[in-house]
């Protein structure tokens, strides 16, 4: 969610913050003979020189985005999927369409961030990899494809403003209406939306079908208030037949989303008033973006 502001340097001491970035930047053997210099290691040991470099980490936190969203857009583990998991940058530039040299640079990023493997003159699919192919079950493709849109990148610009005016909201200065209304005004995005939001839906509605079934005992109806295109509704009554769901969401996402047996649609604002069930349940991803943003 934070991808273009964060890397992972929080967690990791400043001198392997810079030795990571060094490699992430400059991999190539003459960097690690300079990581390996008695300068460079004089050089690791001032802590103004680390947090300097640290900072790099900041000037360049867009990297892993952008370079993952390229690895979707240009389906990389989608065609390492389909050629049996493994395969040369010769075989695989061939199939991308990609020229060598670039797709080599995009690829070694990738094996560095621990995305593939790259052993015996191929790359090979990771546990990270394989979240990227576009419909895979629990493909997180979609996610990253909505978080990188310009359209949800551009209010971040806007955080400083956001300090200043107490009631603002940078979305909605950025965008002229509020991220409900925006996707209203602009299906593409909003199809962009709910897929990406299909991603956690799905992920964590089958975590609660595995971890706590229990909390279904009893229930004959429910009511999914925001339920996007009704991906959790939709696992639920697989899991629990005896439940009629409602997916209840605004009339533009309502609209489009896909039929369902056992779960009935239901367009409206929350805010007026809710559909009775039996339960009710509110899945709430933005936490962040909200607190921030909103
Ligand atoms: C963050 S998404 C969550 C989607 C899904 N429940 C999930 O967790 O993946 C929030 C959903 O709330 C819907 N929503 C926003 N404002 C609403 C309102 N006033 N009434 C009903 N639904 C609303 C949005 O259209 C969107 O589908």
């Amino acid at each position: 969610m934070l991808g273009p502001l964060a890397i992972d340097s929080t967690s990791r001491p400043p001198s392997l913050v810079m030795e990571s970035l060094y490699t992430s930047l400059f991999p190539s053997s003459s960097s690690t003979k300079l990581l390996q210099s008695p300068k460079m290691a004089e050089l690791k040991a001032s802590i103004t020189a680390d947090a300097k470099l640290e900072m790099w980490s900041y000037a360049l936190g867009f990297t892993p985005m952008a370079i993952v969203k390229c690895a979707i857009d240009l389906q990389i583990a989608d065609v390492i999927d389909s050629h049996g998991g493994s395969m040369t940058l010769p075989s695989l530039s061939a199939a991308l369409g990609c020229s060598q040299p670039v797709l080599r640079r995009i690829m070694r990023y990738l094996v560095h961030r621990r995305i593939f493997t790259h052993t015996a003159s191929s790359y090979s699919q990771t546990p990270l990899s394989r979240l990227l192919i576009r419909g895979a079950a629990d493909s997180m493709a979609a996610l990253v494809l909505l978080e990188s849109t310009p359209t949800m990148l551009a209010p971040w610009q806007r955080l400083s403003l956001r300090a200043r005016q107490a009631d603002g909201s940078p979305f909605e200065d950025e965008h002229g209406r509020d991220l409900w209304g925006h996707c209203d005004a602009n299906p593409e995005h909003s199809k962009l939306l709910d897929d990406g939001m299909s991603c956690i839906a799905a992920a964590s509605s089958a975590a609660v079908v595995e971890q706590c079934p229990e909390v279904f005992d009893g229930i004959s109806s429910l009511v999914d208030v925001g339920g996007g295109d009704g991906t959790a509704l939709r696992i639920l009554v697989k899991a629990f037949p005896w439940i009629r769901g409602i997916n209840f969401d605004l009339p533009h996402v309502v609209g489009v989303a896909p039929p369902c047996d056992g779960v009935e649609p239901v367009a409206g604002d929350m805010f007026v008033a809710v559909p009775k069930a039996d339960a009710a349940f509110l899945m709430v991803f933005f936490l962040l973006r909200s607190y921030f943003l909103h």
